[in-house]
């Protein structure tokens, strides 16, 4: 059963003098608990449909639908996760994680008592009254998350959440995301220009191309892939050969970088 699905959607940018044409006829449904990725060229639109399923952009034509008809926002909570941590660094790390639920007057006792638990599921529990100074990247990246996790939103947005981390703490990121994710049973979608990100951590994966964004092609993950944790699943054969296929989808089309 359809959970969130894009109909027809297409959407033009207008300035004063020009309009840019981002997504053209985008159409594609997500189940409840999958993880979708989204991959291809910069510029082909992949943060644009964030925005839309967010409801930050209205999309020029198509439609949204929530289990098959017209979105209401109030239905729908979202968590978004970006490159850029966006931790006010006045404030503790605690402080940073219950600032949603604070705005929203719902930062209870229990609200409390989860974040710890969420800050120490994520290994951060020596750290809840630091500020973000003194974290790093990968720890910053952890409140980020527990942030996102604790307004408990239906849909998680993870818009290139890994990009700026080193190599090494990127893939430790990978596994923890997903397993946090997995147990909580949410669904996801990622934008990642890392095939091997979306491989490991997804169950289908849709390769895009630019000017204007379209799906280019759909590719599922195997089984035998999405059942190990995105760093051990780099080892399965088949892994290697999705790989191969989704680097020739996104080579198809791109006369960008020649080599
Ligand atoms: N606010 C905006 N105003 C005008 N044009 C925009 C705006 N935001 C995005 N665009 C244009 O829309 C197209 C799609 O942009 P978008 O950021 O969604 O692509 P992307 O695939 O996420 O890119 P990247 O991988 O570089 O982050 C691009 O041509 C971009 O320049």
């Amino acid at each position: 059963m359809s959970f969130l699905t894009l109909e027809n959607v297409s959407h033009h940018y207008f300035s004063k003098k020009d309009f840019t044409k981002a997504l053209d006829d985008i159409s594609f449904s997500v189940k409840e608990g999958e993880f979708i990725a989204l991959v291809g060229p910069s510029g082909c639109g992949k943060s644009t449909i964030l925005s839309i399923v967010a409801g930050i952009v209205q999309q020029t034509s198509g439609n949204v639908l929530l289990n098959s008809e017209p979105i209401r926002r109030s239905e729908l909570s979202i968590g978004y996760m970006l490159q850029q941590d966006y931790l006010f660094p006045w404030k503790t790390i605690l402080d940073n994680v219950l600032l949603g639920p604070k705005i929203r007057n719902t930062a209870t006792e229990e609200v409390k008592d989860k974040a710890i638990e969420l800050l120490h599921e994520v290994g951060l529990s020596n750290v809840t009254n630091a500020y973000p100074d003194s974290l790093s990247g990968g720890m910053r990246q952890r409140v980020a998350l527990v942030r996102t996790l604790i307004t408990d939103p239906k849909v998680l947005l993870l818009d290139e959440p890994f990009s700026a981390l080193d190599y090494q703490t990127k893939l430790k990121l990978e596994d923890l995301v997903y397993k946090l994710l997995k147990n909580y049973h949410k669904t996801a979608i990622l934008v990642t220009h890392d095939i091997g990100e979306a491989i490991s951590m997804s169950d289908r994966i849709f390769v895009m191309n630019a000017n204007p964004g379209t799906i280019a092609k759909t590719f599922d993950v195997p089984i035998e892939v999405r059942d190990e944790m995105p760093f051990t699943s780099r080892r399965h054969p088949k892994y290697q050969n999705l790989f191969d296929k989704v680097w020739e989808e996104l080579n198809k089309n791109d006369t960008t970088t020649p080599i």
